[in-house]
Protein backbone atom coordinates (compact mmCIF):
# COMPACT_ATOMS: atom_id res chain seq x y z
CA UNK A 1 0.00 0.00 0.00
CA UNK A 2 1.27 3.26 -1.11
CA UNK A 3 1.47 6.32 1.51
CA UNK A 4 -0.01 9.37 -0.19
CA UNK A 5 0.44 12.65 0.87
CA UNK A 6 -2.32 15.34 0.26
CA UNK A 7 -1.18 19.65 1.02
CA UNK A 8 -3.94 21.60 1.16
CA UNK A 9 -6.99 23.59 3.65
CA UNK A 10 -9.11 22.41 6.69
CA UNK A 11 -11.79 24.44 6.79
CA UNK A 12 -15.04 25.11 8.83
CA UNK A 13 -17.52 25.45 6.35
CA UNK A 14 -21.06 27.08 6.75
CA UNK A 15 -23.45 26.22 3.68
CA UNK A 16 -26.99 26.27 2.68
CA UNK A 17 -28.45 24.33 -0.79
CA UNK A 18 -31.63 24.27 -1.36
CA UNK A 19 -32.16 21.58 0.69
CA UNK A 20 -30.97 22.43 3.61
CA UNK A 21 -28.09 24.86 5.85
CA UNK A 22 -25.45 23.75 8.16
CA UNK A 23 -22.75 26.10 10.08
CA UNK A 24 -19.16 25.75 10.87
CA UNK A 25 -19.25 22.62 10.13
CA UNK A 26 -16.13 20.00 8.73
CA UNK A 27 -14.79 21.59 5.42
CA UNK A 28 -11.70 21.95 3.59
CA UNK A 29 -10.18 20.72 0.26
CA UNK A 30 -7.92 18.60 2.35
CA UNK A 31 -10.88 17.15 4.46
CA UNK A 32 -12.74 15.82 1.97
CA UNK A 33 -9.73 14.27 -0.02
CA UNK A 34 -7.77 12.87 2.43
CA UNK A 35 -11.00 11.07 3.83
CA UNK A 36 -11.45 9.93 0.50
CA UNK A 37 -8.61 8.54 0.17
CA UNK A 38 -8.59 6.86 3.34
CA UNK A 39 -10.83 4.33 2.23
CA UNK A 40 -7.90 3.32 0.51
CA UNK A 41 -4.55 3.76 1.37
CA UNK A 42 -2.29 5.13 4.30
CA UNK A 43 -2.72 9.50 4.21
CA UNK A 44 -0.56 12.03 5.40
CA UNK A 45 -1.91 15.32 5.66
CA UNK A 46 -0.09 18.44 5.66
CA UNK A 47 -2.18 21.94 6.66
CA UNK A 48 -3.22 24.30 9.43
CA UNK A 49 -6.07 24.91 11.63
CA UNK A 50 -6.46 27.48 14.58
CA UNK A 51 -6.81 27.09 18.02
CA UNK A 52 -10.79 27.30 17.40
CA UNK A 53 -10.89 23.65 15.36
CA UNK A 54 -13.20 21.18 17.49
CA UNK A 55 -10.93 18.05 18.97
CA UNK A 56 -14.35 16.34 17.88
CA UNK A 57 -12.84 16.79 14.47
CA UNK A 58 -9.20 15.89 15.01
CA UNK A 59 -11.10 12.63 16.49
CA UNK A 60 -12.86 12.00 13.04
CA UNK A 61 -9.62 12.06 11.33
CA UNK A 62 -7.92 10.31 13.77
CA UNK A 63 -10.80 7.80 13.50
CA UNK A 64 -10.15 7.41 9.08
CA UNK A 65 -6.38 6.57 10.34
CA UNK A 66 -5.23 9.76 8.59
CA UNK A 67 -1.60 10.92 9.91
CA UNK A 68 -2.12 14.38 11.55
CA UNK A 69 1.36 14.86 12.25
CA UNK A 70 1.66 17.64 9.83
CA UNK A 71 -1.57 19.11 10.87
CA UNK A 72 -0.37 22.65 12.67
CA UNK A 73 -2.43 24.00 15.36
CA UNK A 74 -1.91 27.94 14.67
CA UNK A 75 -2.55 30.72 17.37
CA UNK A 76 -6.10 32.28 16.10
CA UNK A 77 -8.95 31.20 14.43
CA UNK A 78 -9.30 28.39 11.37
CA UNK A 79 -10.06 28.92 7.94
CA UNK A 80 -14.42 29.51 7.27
CA UNK A 81 -15.71 29.51 3.70
CA UNK A 82 -19.56 30.26 3.61
CA UNK A 83 -21.46 29.47 0.71
CA UNK A 84 -24.86 28.66 -1.22
CA UNK A 85 -26.03 26.68 -4.05
CA UNK A 86 -29.07 27.56 -6.34
CA UNK A 87 -31.81 24.60 -7.43
CA UNK A 88 -28.66 23.77 -10.64
CA UNK A 89 -26.37 22.83 -7.87
CA UNK A 90 -23.16 22.96 -10.12
CA UNK A 91 -21.79 25.67 -8.81
CA UNK A 92 -21.39 27.26 -5.68
CA UNK A 93 -21.34 30.80 -5.04
CA UNK A 94 -18.79 31.98 -2.03
CA UNK A 95 -20.49 34.33 0.40
CA UNK A 96 -17.66 34.76 2.22
CA UNK A 97 -14.12 33.81 2.93
CA UNK A 98 -12.30 34.26 6.18
CA UNK A 99 -8.65 32.64 5.30
CA UNK A 100 -7.22 33.02 9.23
CA UNK A 101 -4.63 31.34 9.87
CA UNK A 102 -4.70 29.88 6.60
CA UNK A 103 -3.32 33.00 5.30
CA UNK A 104 0.02 32.27 6.26
CA UNK A 105 -0.11 28.73 5.82
CA UNK A 106 3.59 27.77 4.86
CA UNK A 107 3.99 24.05 4.47
CA UNK A 108 6.73 22.37 6.39
CA UNK A 109 6.65 18.88 5.51
CA UNK A 110 8.16 16.90 8.17
CA UNK A 111 11.02 14.24 8.11
CA UNK A 112 8.91 11.22 8.14
CA UNK A 113 6.39 12.88 5.06
CA UNK A 114 9.66 13.16 2.42
CA UNK A 115 9.11 10.41 0.90
CA UNK A 116 5.13 9.83 -0.73
CA UNK A 117 4.46 7.65 -3.50
CA UNK A 118 2.56 9.63 -4.16
CA UNK A 119 1.77 13.94 -3.45
CA UNK A 120 -1.78 15.74 -4.02
CA UNK A 121 -0.66 19.49 -4.06
CA UNK A 122 -4.41 20.89 -3.30
CA UNK A 123 -5.42 24.29 -4.28
CA UNK A 124 -3.42 27.03 -2.87
CA UNK A 125 -0.73 29.12 -4.04
CA UNK A 126 1.81 27.90 -6.53
CA UNK A 127 4.69 29.44 -5.31
CA UNK A 128 3.73 27.46 -2.21
CA UNK A 129 3.14 24.02 -4.14
CA UNK A 130 6.55 24.52 -5.81
CA UNK A 131 7.77 24.76 -2.27
CA UNK A 132 6.13 21.59 -1.07
CA UNK A 133 8.10 19.60 -4.23
CA UNK A 134 11.24 21.03 -3.69
CA UNK A 135 10.62 19.65 0.03
CA UNK A 136 10.33 15.74 -0.98
CA UNK A 137 12.21 13.23 -3.36
CA UNK A 138 10.09 13.13 -6.43
CA UNK A 139 7.32 10.63 -5.68
CA UNK A 140 5.82 8.44 -8.15
CA UNK A 141 3.08 10.13 -8.79
CA UNK A 142 2.26 14.27 -8.54
CA UNK A 143 -1.11 15.57 -9.25
CA UNK A 144 -2.54 18.83 -8.36
CA UNK A 145 -5.32 20.99 -7.96
CA UNK A 146 -5.82 24.92 -8.81
CA UNK A 147 -8.56 27.78 -9.05
CA UNK A 148 -9.43 30.34 -11.05
CA UNK A 149 -7.79 32.83 -8.47
CA UNK A 150 -4.51 31.38 -9.13
CA UNK A 151 -4.67 30.89 -12.88
CA UNK A 152 -5.62 34.72 -13.19
CA UNK A 153 -3.42 36.18 -10.75
CA UNK A 154 -0.28 33.80 -10.76
CA UNK A 155 -0.14 32.11 -13.99
CA UNK A 156 3.55 32.11 -14.53
CA UNK A 157 3.80 30.15 -11.53
CA UNK A 158 1.46 28.04 -12.22
CA UNK A 159 2.79 27.14 -15.56
CA UNK A 160 5.96 26.43 -13.58
CA UNK A 161 4.19 23.52 -11.14
CA UNK A 162 2.42 22.18 -14.19
CA UNK A 163 5.76 21.22 -15.62
CA UNK A 164 6.57 18.89 -12.57
CA UNK A 165 3.39 17.08 -12.12
CA UNK A 166 1.71 14.20 -13.76
CA UNK A 167 -1.83 14.83 -13.48
CA UNK A 168 -4.29 18.18 -12.95
CA UNK A 169 -7.30 17.45 -11.60
CA UNK A 170 -9.65 20.91 -12.05
CA UNK A 171 -13.12 21.99 -13.13
CA UNK A 172 -14.77 22.83 -16.59
CA UNK A 173 -14.41 26.42 -16.06
CA UNK A 174 -10.86 26.33 -14.33
CA UNK A 175 -9.50 24.17 -17.65
CA UNK A 176 -11.31 27.17 -20.00
CA UNK A 177 -9.61 29.52 -18.02
CA UNK A 178 -5.97 28.45 -18.14
CA UNK A 179 -6.23 26.96 -21.94
CA UNK A 180 -7.95 30.20 -22.98
CA UNK A 181 -10.28 27.91 -25.13
CA UNK A 182 -13.88 27.03 -24.78
CA UNK A 183 -13.14 23.65 -26.54
CA UNK A 184 -12.05 21.47 -23.91
CA UNK A 185 -10.30 18.94 -26.17
CA UNK A 186 -8.09 21.91 -27.54
CA UNK A 187 -7.64 22.91 -24.09
CA UNK A 188 -6.57 19.84 -23.20
CA UNK A 189 -3.80 19.65 -25.88
CA UNK A 190 -2.30 23.33 -24.95
CA UNK A 191 -1.99 21.49 -21.40
CA UNK A 192 -0.95 18.48 -21.63
CA UNK A 193 2.30 20.21 -23.90
CA UNK A 194 3.20 21.95 -21.18
CA UNK A 195 3.57 19.20 -18.72
CA UNK A 196 0.90 17.16 -17.24
CA UNK A 197 0.74 13.71 -18.81
CA UNK A 198 -2.80 13.56 -17.28
CA UNK A 199 -5.62 16.13 -17.67
CA UNK A 200 -8.48 15.33 -15.68
CA UNK A 201 -11.56 17.74 -15.93
CA UNK A 202 -14.31 17.44 -13.77
CA UNK A 203 -17.91 18.42 -15.00
CA UNK A 204 -20.06 18.40 -12.22
CA UNK A 205 -23.36 16.19 -12.80
CA UNK A 206 -22.32 15.43 -15.91
CA UNK A 207 -19.28 13.29 -14.92
CA UNK A 208 -15.40 13.51 -15.37
CA UNK A 209 -13.10 13.40 -18.87
CA UNK A 210 -9.68 12.18 -18.61
CA UNK A 211 -7.31 13.59 -21.49
CA UNK A 212 -3.78 11.86 -22.23
CA UNK A 213 -1.69 11.91 -25.33
CA UNK A 214 -3.45 8.55 -26.51
CA UNK A 215 -6.77 8.53 -25.62
CA UNK A 216 -9.81 10.15 -23.65
CA UNK A 217 -11.87 8.48 -21.43
CA UNK A 218 -14.97 9.97 -20.18
CA UNK A 219 -17.46 9.01 -16.83
CA UNK A 220 -20.87 10.12 -16.15
CA UNK A 221 -21.36 11.46 -12.87
CA UNK A 222 -23.60 8.54 -11.01
CA UNK A 223 -27.12 9.36 -10.91
CA UNK A 224 -28.73 9.96 -7.69
CA UNK A 225 -32.53 10.10 -5.99
CA UNK A 226 -31.16 12.50 -3.39
CA UNK A 227 -28.49 15.68 -3.95
CA UNK A 228 -27.55 17.68 -1.35
CA UNK A 229 -24.71 19.37 -1.20
CA UNK A 230 -22.01 19.11 -3.61
CA UNK A 231 -19.28 21.05 -1.71
CA UNK A 232 -16.39 18.83 -1.38
CA UNK A 233 -17.50 16.85 -4.51
CA UNK A 234 -14.16 17.74 -6.41
CA UNK A 235 -11.72 16.86 -3.65
CA UNK A 236 -13.68 13.94 -2.85
CA UNK A 237 -12.82 12.64 -6.37
CA UNK A 238 -9.66 13.49 -6.19
CA UNK A 239 -9.39 11.59 -2.96
CA UNK A 240 -11.15 8.55 -4.43
CA UNK A 241 -8.57 8.89 -7.79
CA UNK A 242 -5.13 9.24 -5.98
CA UNK A 243 -6.30 6.67 -2.94
CA UNK A 244 -6.65 4.28 -5.13
CA UNK A 245 -3.84 4.60 -7.33
CA UNK A 246 -1.54 4.84 -4.17
CA UNK A 247 -2.97 1.78 -2.78
CA UNK A 248 -2.16 -0.44 -6.35
CA UNK A 249 0.81 1.41 -7.81
CA UNK A 250 -0.48 0.77 -11.08
CA UNK A 251 -0.32 3.18 -13.90
CA UNK A 252 -1.67 1.15 -16.50
CA UNK A 253 -4.30 2.94 -18.62
CA UNK A 254 -6.77 0.33 -16.74
CA UNK A 255 -5.57 1.22 -13.58
CA UNK A 256 -6.00 4.96 -14.60
CA UNK A 257 -9.75 4.19 -15.74
CA UNK A 258 -10.44 2.11 -12.53
CA UNK A 259 -9.22 4.88 -10.42
CA UNK A 260 -11.93 7.58 -12.37
CA UNK A 261 -14.77 4.85 -11.57
CA UNK A 262 -13.51 4.97 -7.36
CA UNK A 263 -13.41 8.84 -7.63
CA UNK A 264 -16.66 9.51 -9.20
CA UNK A 265 -17.97 7.17 -6.57
CA UNK A 266 -16.27 8.61 -3.73
CA UNK A 267 -17.72 11.93 -5.37
CA UNK A 268 -21.52 10.53 -5.45
CA UNK A 269 -21.42 9.65 -1.97
CA UNK A 270 -20.13 12.70 -0.44
CA UNK A 271 -22.98 14.82 -2.38
CA UNK A 272 -25.52 12.68 -0.66
CA UNK A 273 -24.87 14.46 2.90
CA UNK A 274 -23.76 17.87 4.33
CA UNK A 275 -20.49 18.00 4.76
CA UNK A 276 -19.01 15.03 5.63
CA UNK A 277 -21.82 13.24 6.70
CA UNK A 278 -21.94 10.84 4.44
CA UNK A 279 -18.49 9.82 3.92
CA UNK A 280 -18.39 9.43 8.04
CA UNK A 281 -20.54 6.25 7.78
CA UNK A 282 -19.38 4.77 4.43
CA UNK A 283 -17.81 1.51 4.78
CA UNK A 284 -16.25 0.00 1.97
CA UNK A 285 -18.40 -3.00 0.97
CA UNK A 286 -21.02 0.14 0.05
CA UNK A 287 -18.03 1.37 -2.27
CA UNK A 288 -17.66 -1.90 -4.24
CA UNK A 289 -20.80 -2.15 -5.00
CA UNK A 290 -21.28 1.31 -6.27
CA UNK A 291 -17.91 0.78 -8.67
CA UNK A 292 -19.96 -2.24 -10.10
CA UNK A 293 -23.21 -0.03 -10.69
CA UNK A 294 -21.33 2.28 -12.05
CA UNK A 295 -19.83 -0.78 -14.91
CA UNK A 296 -23.12 -1.62 -15.65
CA UNK A 297 -24.23 1.77 -15.96
CA UNK A 298 -21.68 2.78 -18.31
CA UNK A 299 -21.56 -1.07 -20.22
CA UNK A 300 -22.83 -1.41 -23.66
CA UNK A 301 -21.70 -3.77 -26.20
CA UNK A 302 -20.20 -3.73 -29.23
CA UNK A 303 -21.40 -3.60 -32.57
CA UNK A 304 -19.54 -6.26 -34.11
CA UNK A 305 -16.96 -6.15 -36.98
O1 LIG B 1 -13.20 22.43 -1.96
C1 LIG B 1 -14.25 22.46 -1.00
C2 LIG B 1 -13.89 23.43 0.05
O2 LIG B 1 -13.65 24.68 -0.53
C3 LIG B 1 -14.01 25.71 0.37
O3 LIG B 1 -12.86 26.41 0.67
C4 LIG B 1 -14.66 25.02 1.55
O4 LIG B 1 -13.85 24.99 2.69
C5 LIG B 1 -14.98 23.66 1.04
O5 LIG B 1 -15.06 22.67 2.04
Amino acid sequence: MGKLLVVGSVALDTVKTPFGEVTEVLGGSATYFSTAASYFTSVDLIAVVGEDFPEQHVAFLKSRKIDLMGLERRPGATFRWKGAYSHQLNEAQTLDTRLNVFETFRPKIPAQYSSPDVLFLGNIDPNLQLDVLQQVKRPALVACDTMNFWINGKRDALWNVLQHIDVLIINDGEARALGEDSNLVKVAKKILARGPKHLIVKRGEYGVLMFNDKQVFGAPAFPLDDVRDPTGAGDTFAGGFLGYLAATGNRSSEAMRQAIIFGSVMASFTVEAFSLDRLRILDYKEIEARFKEFKRLTHFEDIGA
